[in-house]
């Protein structure tokens, strides 16, 4: 059995005072859902530090261990930070700094490497969602981007709409439906009992008043939230929605 996770993504937000939405969260950590905050970088050991049974990430790593990479940080100094789990391939890191597929490969085998657990994250433009490519972008980006070796246990996929997010449009029920049930026979037929392990977070203006009709859909094993994952009221409505699913 699938253990939910409700991921939230700061992106670039957070300063030390923000460390509080963290602490709040705790008065809805007790029921089943797994939670996970991957806050910005210069956050993640004092979010370590007061997380209780938060669990903490980054949002990207380096596929290197270390060396001449000014600015860029290594999945083992996430580790060492204290982080649990490292996001890779956001529609935002593919787009503003070029990654690959290939590129998120190496980046999560590196989070492997250091004992992080991967949220990667996949989803088509709203130009293939509209040609009616969206299956086979699924296709080629797990085929390219999710290396051999993936397990229940070290990978969460991440399905991302990149027109849904920020953006407050999410894709229909029967949508979102119709691309995990895609994700998960195409994680089975991939790796077989591990595939079904594997968590399918559904990411994209998930909020609380939308959310327990997104968990409600089969294949759905939480969420990957951004903005409603900074403020602890509203990302709780989101916990207690999963919990409840
Ligand atoms: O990583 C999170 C996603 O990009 C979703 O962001 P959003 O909830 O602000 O739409």
């Amino acid at each position: 059995m699938r253990i939910k996770l409700a991921a939230g993504n700061w992106k670039m937000n957070g300063v030390q005072a923000s460390l509080a939405e963290i602490s709040a969260l705790s008065d809805h950590t007790q029921g089943p859902s797994e939670v996970a905050i991957c806050p910005p970088a210069t956050l993640v050991a004092a979010a370590v530090a007061i997380a209780g049974d938060v669990a903490i990430g980054g949002q990207d790593c380096h596929a290197k261990t270390s060396g001449a990479h000014t600015g860029d940080i290594s999945a083992e100094m996430l580790k060492d930070a204290g982080a649990a789990y490292v996001i890779t391939g956001h529609s935002e890191r593919r787009e503003d700094h070029s990654e690959s597929d290939a590129d998120v490969n190496a980046k999560t085998q590196a989070g492997w490497a250091a004992g992080l657990s991967v949220i990667l994250c996949i989803g088509e433009s709203l130009e293939e969602r509209e040609s009616g490519a969206t299956l086979d972008r699924m296709a080629a980006q797990m085929a390219a981007s999710v290396p051999d070796g993936a397990t229940g246990a070290n990978l969460v996929i991440a399905y991302e709409p990149i027109w849904a997010i920020g953006t407050g449009k999410v894709p229909s029920l029967d949508e979102i439906a119709e691309v995990h049930a895609f994700i998960r026979k195409t994680l089975t037929d991939r790796f077989g009992d591990e595939g079904a392990k594997m968590r399918v977070l559904y990411g994209g203006s998930v909020k609380p008043s939308n959310a327990a009709e997104i968990f409600a859909v089969a294949d759905v094993d939480g969420a990957l939230v951004g903005g409603a994952s900074l403020k602890a009221a509203d990302f709780s409505g989101i916990i207690e929605a999963l919990n409840a699913a």
